[in-house]
C-alpha cells in the first residue's frame, strides 16, 4: 500500500441527505444551530429554531430542493465531489490525496478525518471552500477540525487556508467565467444600460459590526474583478443575497438591487455569484429561477446566470496552485 504523506481537504457547507422535509430539519438543526452561524444566547435562539424554523422551513424547502436535485445528489455535493475529482487527476503526480467533506450533514468532516488517519496521510491542508472569510463559515470548519481531532486522536498535523477573496487565479477564474459567458450570448451593452452584478451571499450587519472581515473582502473581491474585466463600478454592481430572519443584514439587498435596475431602465442583468465556489441551492434556485422572476416581472428583458466557478479548469488550477502554496 502507498502511504500518501500529504492530502487535501476541501470543505464546503453541506446540505440535506435528502430533498425530504424530515431530512431538511436534521440538516438546518444542526447548521443553524452551530452558535457561530447564530449567535444568540441558546435561551433565546432554541425556541425559535425548534418551536418555529424547523416546523415551517423544510416543508417549503422541499419542493425547492427538488427544484436543482442531481441524480448524484445534492448540486453542492456533487459539485465538490467533481472538483475533489478534477484536482486529484492534476496533484496525482506529487502523490497528494484529495479528499472532501461537508461542514454539516454528510460526508462529516469527522469521518472523512478517520478515513485520512486511516490512510496514513502526515499533513492535511484543509480548504474551506469559501473565498471570503466569515466567522460564520471559514472559522466553522476549524472548529470542526478541531473537535475531530480532540474526540479520536489523530496524529497528522493540519494547516488551513484562511482566505482567497484576492488570489490572482481566482479573480482570473472569475473573469474567464464571465467572458466565456459574454462570448456565448454577446457582451453586455453597458452604454445602452446593461449591468453585471456580483451577488454575495449575505451576512446579518452584526457580524460585521463585531467584526467578521467579510463585508471588505466581498468589496475587495468586487474591486479586484471589476478592474480585471476593464469596467468601472458603474457598470458593475455588488449585492448581498439569501436574508435569513428579521434582522438588518448587508445591504444592498442583491433582490432589491435588481428591482431597482429594472425599474430604471436596465434591460439586460448578467449575474455571478463569486462567493460560491459551488452552485447550490441559494444561486442555482434562489439565484437562477426566483430572481430572474423578479428581474423579468420588473421589466428586465434578458438575464443571463453565469454559474460559479465549479469544475471550470481555472478554478481547479487555482485550487492546484493553492493546494501546492
Ligand atoms: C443566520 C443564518 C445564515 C448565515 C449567517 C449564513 C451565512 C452564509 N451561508 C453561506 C453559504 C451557503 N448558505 C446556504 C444555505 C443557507 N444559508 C442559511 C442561513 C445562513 N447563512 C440557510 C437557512 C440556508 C438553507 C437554505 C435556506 O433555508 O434558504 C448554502 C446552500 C446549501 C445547499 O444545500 O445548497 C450555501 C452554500 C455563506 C457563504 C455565508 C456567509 C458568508
Ligand atoms: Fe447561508
Ligand atoms: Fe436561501
Amino acid at each position: 500500500m502507498t502511504t500518501h504523506h500529504q492530502a487535501i481537504l476541501l470543505v464546503n457547507l453541506g446540505s440535506p441527505d435528502e430533498p425530504s422535509a424530515p431530512a431538511i430539519a436534521r440538516y438546518l438543526a444542526e447548521f443553524l444551530g452551530d452558535r457561530r452561524v447564530v449567535d444568540l444566547p441558546k435561551l433565546v435562539w432554541w425556541p425559535i429554531l425548534h418551536g418555529i424554523i424547523l416546523r415551517t422551513r423544510p416543508p417549503k424547502l422541499v419542493e425547492k430542493y427538488k427544484a436543482v436535485w442531481q441524480e448524484e445528489g445534492a448540486p453542492l455535493k456533487a459539485i465538490t465531489a467533481a472538483q475533489a475529482r478534477h484536482l486529484s487527476a492534476l496533484l496525482s503526480e506529487q502523490n497528494v490525496r484529495v479528499y472532501w467533506a461537508m461542514r454539516y450533514q454528510n460526508p462529516s468532516v469527522r469521518d472523512v478525518l478517520q478515513r485520512i488517519n486511516a490512510d496514513g496521510v502526515q499533513h492535511v491542508r484543509v480548504i474551506p471552500m469559501y473565498p471570503q472569510y466569515s466567522m460564520t463559515t471559514t472559522a466553522t470548519v476549524e472548529d470542526a477540525l478541531k473537535a475531530a481531532i480532540l474526540k479520536d486522536g489523530h496524529s497528522f498535523s493540519y494547516d488551513v487556508v484562511h482566505t482567497y477573496h484576492e488570489h490572482p487565479s481566482y479573480i482570473h477564474a472569475l473573469k474567464i467565467s464571465i467572458l466565456e459567458s459574454w462570448q456565448n450570448n454577446g457582451r453586455p451593452d453597458f452604454i445602452a444600460g446593461d449591468k453585471l452584478l456580483l451577488s454575495f451571499h449575505g451576512l446579518p450587519e452584526r457580524n460585521v459590526l463585531r467584526g467578521d472581515p467579510y463585508q471588505k473582502q466581498c468589496q475587495r473581491t468586487y474591486e479586484l474583478l471589476v478592474q480585471a474585466l476593464g469596467l468601472s463600478t458603474h457598470e458593475v454592481k455588488l449585492s448581498y443575497q439569501s436574508r435569513f430572519g428579521a434582522q438588518k443584514w448587508l445591504q444592498p439587498y442583491t433582490q432589491a438591487t435588481l428591482e431597482g435596475l429594472a425599474q430604471a431602465g436596465t434591460r439586460r442583468l448578467d449575474v455571478i455569484c463569486p462567493g460560491f465556489a459551488a452552485d447550490c441551492l441559494e444561486t442555482l434556485e434562489e439565484v437562477n429561477i426566483e430572481l430572474r422572476e423578479v428581474f423579468l416581472h420588473q421589466g428586465g428583458l434578458a438575464y443571463h446566470y453565469i454559474p460559479c466557478l465549479n469544475t471550470t479548469p481555472a478554478h481547479i488550477q487555482m485550487l492546484q496552485s493553492i493546494a501546492l502554496a
